[in-house]
């Protein structure tokens, strides 16, 4: 295989036209994305659904979300200002999910910060089937067991290899773990992709985090290989990151051009910059 040889590098990209193919789906099917989220960010979410293709609609009354999500294409439930009522209401709405094959897209905001999260993230997942579980570095490691740190939100780091904890994760949990930061790990313990798109901005907003929630519940929608779908879906969020960066002069300025830029996003753009590798 001389294409393998080069100086010894052997790193396989995904083919541009997966991630462009899934972002033309969700253009065309405009999936429904029901949220059960955080009062800090839900209208970033509305909204950067909308960006992606998608629909959003925001519904957590447990009288309602049985009904809701019937009509959804994916389901997000984001643990960023939890209460006991919507616990009740991610579980009805989870049980519901499954019971119609919706996938489910777990968000564990802040999990180990407190008892409340990291107890809820933990039944959440021994409950419910989740399709895909996407935090930050912190978040996942301590999901994997193996050692993450979480102070309010934010990631404080993880004690080992980031390739391994988030496979660790996955293999626990049998989920897609889906793991940000300035390289993105996704994997379903057997695959993993790395996903080399988008700019160190996109760390200095509030809400970033959430929105790849969405976008990964958008790009699930309309697939069937959820792995494949989480890598698509943060490598068209950090293309847009890539491209808003280049119009911003600080961080609200980053963010009116991000939600922009990811709406502008063309699939062939996406082909043409997606920067997914399969170790
Ligand atoms: N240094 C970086 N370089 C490139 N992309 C980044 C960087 N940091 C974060 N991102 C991107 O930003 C998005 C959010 O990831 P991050 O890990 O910052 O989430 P988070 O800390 O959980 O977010 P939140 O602010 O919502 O709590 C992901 O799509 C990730 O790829
Ligand atoms: C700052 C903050 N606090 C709870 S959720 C949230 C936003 C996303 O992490
Ligand atoms: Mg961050």
């Amino acid at each position: 295989m001389p294409g393998n040889m080069n100086k010894g590098i052997s790193a396989r990209f995904m083919n541009g036209a997966i991630p462009a193919a899934l972002l033309a789906a969700v253009r065309s099917g405009r999936p429904l994305i029901h949220h059960i989220t955080n009062s800090v960010t839900i209208n970033d979410c509305a909204n950067i659904t909308i960006c992606t293709g998608a629909a959003p609609v925001m519904a957590e009354a447990p009288e309602e979300v049985a009904e809701m999500v019937a009509a959804a294409g994916a389901l997000v439930l984001n643990i960023g200002t939890l209460s006991a009522t919507q616990v009740d209401a991610m579980l009805i709405a989870g049980r519901r999910a499954n019971e119609l094959g919706i996938p489910v897209v777990l968000d564990p905001v802040g999990v180990g910060a407190t008892r409340f999260r990291t107890e809820t993230a933990q039944r959440i997942l021994d409950t419910l089937d989740v399709a895909v579980l996407k935090g930050n570095a912190g978040e996942i490691g301590v999901l994997a067991g193996t050692g993450g740190s979480v102070r309010g939100v934010d990631s404080g780091g993880i004690a080992g290899d980031p390739i391994e904890t988030a496979r660790e994760c996955a293999h626990l949990t049998g989920t897609v773990v889906s793991m940000t930061g300035a390289v993105d790990v996704v994997t379903d313990d057997s695959r993993v992709f790395l996903v080399r798109n988008g700019n160190p901005a996109m760390d200095r907003l509030s809400g970033t985090g959430c929105m790849a929630s969405s976008i990964t519940a958008a790009f699930v929608a309309v697939a069937d290989d959820y792995a494949v779908a989480s890598a698509a879906a943060l490598a068209a969020f950090g293309r847009a990151g890539e491209r808003a960066a280049l119009e911003a002069r600080g961080p609200y300025s980053f963010r009116t051009a991000l939600f922009d830029e990811l709406a502008a996003l063309t699939p062939d753009d996406l082909a043409g910059h997606a920067r997914i590798e399969e170790r």
